[in-house]
């Protein structure tokens, strides 16, 4: 269903009290301050999903996002967390395919595509990352890279099980950088997955994707970056582990 979403990735920071203390301060804020317009996210690494999961019970427009799940049900994969375990501490959403993660952790297409079954099959909605290095940009082949980005990981689910996903663009060069995608940039590349998307699954599918925008989206840009037509909320970094930062993005809306 598409909805307008703010989503917080803290990444690998915060101990448990800092989490604790800041989705407290965020949560008081969301009560008083926000409409129900807004769906938030909060992805917090995995010692912390079940705690802060505690903190959200009873509230119904806070979720809960792991960063990442194996690609197997269970078994011998020392240190690795499935798709079942994020489940059994109440995560709603997880992210996959990050930029940081294809990066530095080599996750491929064909990976990332057996995550996004896993994530569904144990009923996780998976918030999907694509995005260009800032040297396909300049090569002005970004269109063609993101989609088959897609193609490559999501066009093998059936229109039902599409119908559930989040997609999330964000460039690599303007994630952490502090040089965010302009409007009409994230407007156009938006507008483009739409359509590619409506030409594999139809259009009432694509019309009903949420697409996030993600990449030094702060207070002061969030506003102009979420009027596009085809934008439908933010996938926040660095913004989302200041709470009042995070929450006036939210109040963009
Ligand atoms: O997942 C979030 C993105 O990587 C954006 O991070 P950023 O807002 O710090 O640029």
């Amino acid at each position: 269903m598409r909805r307008n979403i703010v989503a917080g990735n803290w990444k690998m920071n915060n101990d448990l009290q800092e989490g604790l203390k800041l989705t407290s301060e965020i949560l008081n804020m969301v009560q008083d301050e926000v409409n129900d317009n807004v769906h938030v996210i909060l992805g917090v690494p995995f010692v912390h999903l079940s705690s802060v999961s505690k903190l959200l019970e009873g509230i119904d427009n806070i979720f809960l996002s792991a960063q990442n799940c194996n690609e197997h049900e269970s078994g011998a994969y020392t240190g690795e967390i499935s798709a079942a375990m994020l489940k059994s501490v109440n995560a709603d959403y997880v992210i996959l395919g990050h930029s940081e993660r294809r990066e530095y952790f080599h996750e491929t297409s064909q990976l990332l595509a057996k995550k996004v079954d896993i994530a569904l099959a144990n009923g996780l909605t998976p918030i999907f990352c694509c995005g260009e290095s800032l040297e396909i940009r300049e090569a002005d082949t970004q269109f063609e890279f993101v989609c088959q980005q897609l193609t490559e990981s999501l066009f093998h689910l059936s229109p039902e099980e599409f119908g559930k996903i989040v997609i999330a663009y964000e460039p690599i060069w303007a994630i952490g950088t502090g040089k965010t995608a302009t409007a009409d940039q994230a407007q156009e590349m938006h507008e483009i997955l739409r359509k590619h998307i409506a030409g594999k699954f139809g259009e009432e599918i694509a019309d009903n994707l949420s697409i996030l925008y993600g990449g030094s989206c702060k207070p002061g840009n969030a506003k102009e970056i979420f009027s596009g037509k085809d934008v439908d909320g933010g996938l926040i970094g660095g913004a989302s582990l200041k709470s009042r930062d995070f929450v006036d993005i939210i109040k963009s809306f």
